[in-house]
């Protein structure tokens, strides 16, 4: 059998056991794997395009839960922002704030979504996404606010559609429910031990090992 295509989630998946910075020993398998590697995140587009490129693989990434797509050779923009930015106004006018501080680079190169600190109050937050025909959905690492059909797993099909390989032959590691359609579009998919009830709900198997380590079970398994 030939080396699966990945789809990684970064935060929960390729993070160290206490959840926070990536784990220095995906560097080199992700770096010599021998077929493509997607990243596919919450995060902000440049925070998946930097990590591509410090381990030292082609950029091909979904970011901003699908929000914004890079199949190596142009920028697909899925979703806009106006409507969860206007949210995200009327949740700091009744009072609260997105939670990051001044300078907030967590949304600074945001362009298809809004994320908020989960130490700030959930339920305004929904009720006024929900007004605007807008979802938060809770990865753990941030609340984001976010059209409803917006996912990683349509984030994929463009990239395997453009780079040339199938679905059905990618092995897919996530950790959250903004995983859950990467996990439905892939042929094969795992939860690390940390991953939240609607990750473990759909992967075709829930690891023994979190966060990295189960990762790097996985790629030895499936090499
Ligand atoms: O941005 C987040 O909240 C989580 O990021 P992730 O999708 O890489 O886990
Ligand atoms: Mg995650």
């Amino acid at each position: 059998m030939s080396t699966p295509p990945l789809v990684l989630d970064i935060d929960g998946t390729l993070t160290r056991s206490d959840g926070w910075g990536i784990d220095p020993r995906v560097f080199d398998p992700l770096r010599e794997w021998d077929a493509p590697v997607v990243l596919a995140t919450g995060k902000a587009f440049p925070y998946p395009i930097a990590l591509c490129h410090f381990i030292g693989v082609p950029e091909l990434v979904v970011a901003e839960n699908g929000g914004i797509v890079y199949t190596g050779d142009a920028v697909h923009v899925t979703a806009d922002a106006d409507a969860a930015r206007t949210v995200a106004a009327e949740y700091r006018a009744a009072g609260y704030g997105l939670g990051w501080g001044d300078d907030d680079t967590v949304n600074r190169w945001r362009e298809a979504e809004v994320a908020v600190s989960r130490d700030q109050p959930l339920e305004p937050l929904r009720e006024l996404a929900a007004a605007a025909g807008l979802e938060v959905i809770d990865t753990g690492y941030a609340y984001h606010v976010k059209d409803t059909d917006q996912n990683k797993g349509d984030g994929i099909s463009i990239i395997a559609d453009n780079v040339g390989f199938d679905l059905a032959d990618c092995v897919a590691i996530g950790d959250s429910i903004n995983d859950v359609s990467t996990f439905e579009a892939v042929g094969r998919s795992f939860a690390v031990a940390n991953a939240d009830d609607a990750a473990r709900a759909v992967a075709d198997e829930v690891l023994a090992e979190a966060h990295a380590d189960g990762t790097l079970s996985v790629l030895d398994r499936v090499r």
